[in-house]
């Protein structure tokens, strides 16, 4: 099976550290690679962003089921573009935080999410309440670090580790859900550190689209998710046209 894991950011030294912790993450017969959005944000830490991460996202897809890929991970915590990806190709399509968030409540009774901006935890909430049952997210924590920041500030684990202990015990949570994908690299210590499970999206998506991938499942397009309906698209996004 071939996985391609989309950074939707333009930053190619964040897809770098995603796809070093999504690689190690891959089952025997698996060949995954990681590529970098070609036009967009540096990094996605708005709604502005978000908007403008989408047609990089699609091209992405556009160009893995050129290159026969048999599965995705959006590799954003936002989920940009997830359910537009969906409509270009019957591949398994799974985000991180959607990733993170169902694994979160697979082990616990509630999570909480330490992301990166105050700004970005409305989208955190809103990704909760569509991916988990009432109650489930119990709190999402910004440690007010930007995105491109988290590869070399070294008080960056400190700190993230801090704020999810305090998150566990003001929201009564037992499970962390880290709100980034530059912050997968801190699962394994954060981990040791808190001693409740702490997931990391960009590990868990790239699981769960080997297992829905094992399942032989991918994404219906018998509804919502079949092709988009053939239109012109005129000015910048006229590369767009699916003739
Ligand atoms: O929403 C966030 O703060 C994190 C999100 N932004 C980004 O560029 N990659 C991400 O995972």
């Amino acid at each position: 099976m071939r996985i391609r894991v989309v950074n939707p950011n333009t930053t190619e030294s964040m897809t770098a550290l995603i796809e070093a912790n999504a690689r190690a993450v891959t089952g025997p017969g698996v060949t995954l690679d990681a590529v970098t959005s070609t036009m967009g944000p540096a990094s996605i830490e708005s709604h502005y962003d978000e908007a403008l991460a989408v047609p990089g996202l699609l091209a992405a897809i556009t160009a893995g089921e050129r290159d026969g890929a048999d599965g995705y991970v959006v590799a954003c915590f936002g989920d940009p573009g997830l359910d537009a990806a969906r409509e270009l190709t019957d591949a398994p399509v799974i985000g991180i935080a959607e990733a993170a968030m169902h694994a979160a409540t697979l082990v616990g009774r509630g999570f909480s999410v330490v992301t990166t901006l105050a700004r970005t935890r409305g989208r955190a909430w809103d990704l909760a309440a569509r991916y988990t049952p009432a109650g489930a997210c119990r709190g999402v924590h910004a440690c007010d670090i930007p995105v491109l920041a988290l590869e070399n500030d070294p008080t960056v684990r400190r700190r993230v580790v801090d704020l999810a202990r305090r998150a566990l015990a003001t929201d009564g949570s037992d499970v962390i859900v880290l709100g980034c994908a530059g912050m997968a690299g801190l699962c394994a210590a954060a981990t040791a550190e808190l001693g409740v499970p702490v997931i990391d999206g960009v590990a868990a998506a790239t699981v769960l689209v080997q297992a829905l991938l094992t399942l032989k499942v991918g994404t219906s397009g018998h509804g919502e998710y079949a092709p988009p309906p053939p239109k012109p698209y005129i000015g910048l996004l006229e590369v767009f046209n699916r003739t």
